[in-house]
C-alpha cells in the first residue's frame, strides 16, 4: 500500500465509552467508504456482481455470508488489492484511483501467518504497521509508542522480542491486528479477526474495538459471528453469490418489525435473523 503523507485531521475526542449502541445513528458526515455496483472476476468468476456498500464516519458495520459469498473480496476490493471490473469505490470522499492516505486505512486480512515466512519479532511486524505514516524514515518516539500501545491492547506487550514464528495461530492473528492498530487509522478494516482467537482474548479485543470506536474510528469487519462485537456493530450487511441481500441493523436491534431500515441501495428480502442465519449457514 502507498504511505501517506497527509498529515490526519484531529480526531474527536473519546468521551465515554460506549457500552452499547442499538439504534445508534451514523454520524452525518460524508461515507469513509463508498462502493457502488461493485463488480469484480477471480479467474474466470464473476465474485462480486454489483455489491453497494458503504461505512459511515464512526459507523462500525459487520459483512456477513456463506464462506465463498464474496466478503473476503469486497474487503480487498476496499483496500484496493481486487480491481473492479465495474461500479466505483470512494475512500473518505476520494476516487480509489486517486487515493493515497493508506495510513487512515488499518487492514486486517483473513488469518494468515504474521511474517509471511520472513523471520521478525512481534515488535518488528507490529512495528511494520507504522510504516504508512513513518515511511522509511527513523521511527520517532510517537511511533515508538504507539507500538507499544498496540502491543498493549491486544496483550502481547510481554512477546514483543519473541519471533512471531514462535507463536500460535491465535497469537498471531493478535500480531496482525497489533499491526493495523499500530498505524492508529480512522478506519480499521478486518477480515475475521476473531479467527482462532480464544474467548479471553475475543473479549480483550472486543473491548480495544470500543475504545477505537469510542475515539472515532470507523470500522468494517467481516465475520462469521457476531459474538462479543456485537454490541459494538450498528449495522450488518449480508451478502449472498456476491450480491447484498439485507443491508440493515443486527438481529435484537431493529425495532421489532423484524426487517430493520432499508437505506434504499439494497434489496433485502427477509428478516435480519432470518437472512443472518441462512447467510451464514447456508
Ligand atoms: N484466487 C481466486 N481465484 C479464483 N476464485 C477465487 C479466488 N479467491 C476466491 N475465489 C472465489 O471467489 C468467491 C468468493 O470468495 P471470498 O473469499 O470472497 O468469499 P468469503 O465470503 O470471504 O468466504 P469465506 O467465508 O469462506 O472466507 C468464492 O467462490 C471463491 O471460490
Amino acid at each position: 500500500m502507498t504511505p501517506g503523507t497527509t498529515p490526519r485531521p484531529p480526531r474527536p475526542s473519546a468521551g465515554a465509552p460506549l457500552p452499547h449502541r442499538p439504534g445508534r445513528q451514523p454520524m452525518a458526515a460524508e461515507p469513509v467508504v463508498s462502493l457502488r455496483e461493485a463488480t469484480a472476476s477471480l479467474g474466470a468468476r464473476a465474485v462480486l456482481r454489483g455489491v453497494g456498500l458503504t461505512v459511515g464516519r464512526g459507523e462500525v458495520v459487520a459483512l456477513l455470508g456463506a464462506n465463498g459469498s464474496g466478503k473476503s473480496t469486497t474487503v480487498r476490493a476496499v483496500v484496493g488489492q481486487v480491481p473492479l471490473t465495474g461500479g466505483s469505490l470512494e475512500l473518505f470522499g476520494t476516487p480509489l484511483r486517486r487515493f493515497r492516505d493508506w495510513s487512515r486505512v488499518g487492514y486486517v486480512p483473513q488469518r494468515s501467518g504474521a511474517t509471511g515466512g520472513v523471520p521478525a519479532t512481534v515488535r518488528e511486524v507490529v512495528a511494520s504497521g507504522r510504516l504508512s505514516r513513518t515511511g522509511l524514515g527513523r521511527a520517532r518516539k510517537a511511533d515508538r509508542a504507539a507500538v507499544d500501545r498496540a502491543l498493549e491492547l491486544t496483550g502481547l506487550a510481554g512477546r514483543a522480542r519473541d519471533s512471531v514464528e514462535a507463536l500460535s495461530g491465535g497469537q498471531q492473528q493478535r500480531v496482525l491486528i497489533s499491526r493495523a492498530l499500530a498505524a492508529e487509522p480512522e478506519l480499521l478494516i478486518m477480515d475475521e479477526p476473531m479467527a482462532g482467537v480464544d474467548t479471553g482474548h475475543q473479549r480483550v479485543l472486543a473491548d480495544t474495538l470500543r475504545e477505537q470506536v469510542a475515539d472515532g474510528v470507523s470500522v468494517l469487519l467481516v465475520l462469521h459471528e457476531l459474538g462479543p462485537l456485537e454490541p459494538l456493530i450498528d449495522r450488518t450487511v449480508v451478502l449472498r453469490d456476491g450480491l447484498v441481500v439485507y443491508d440493515g441493523p443486527p438481529p435484537g436491534q431493529d425495532g421489532g418489525d423484524g426487517h430493520g431500515s432499508n437505506d434504499g441501495c439494497h434489496p433485502h428480502d427477509t428478516t435480519p435473523d432470518t437472512t443472518i442465519r441462512t447467510g451464514l449457514l447456508t
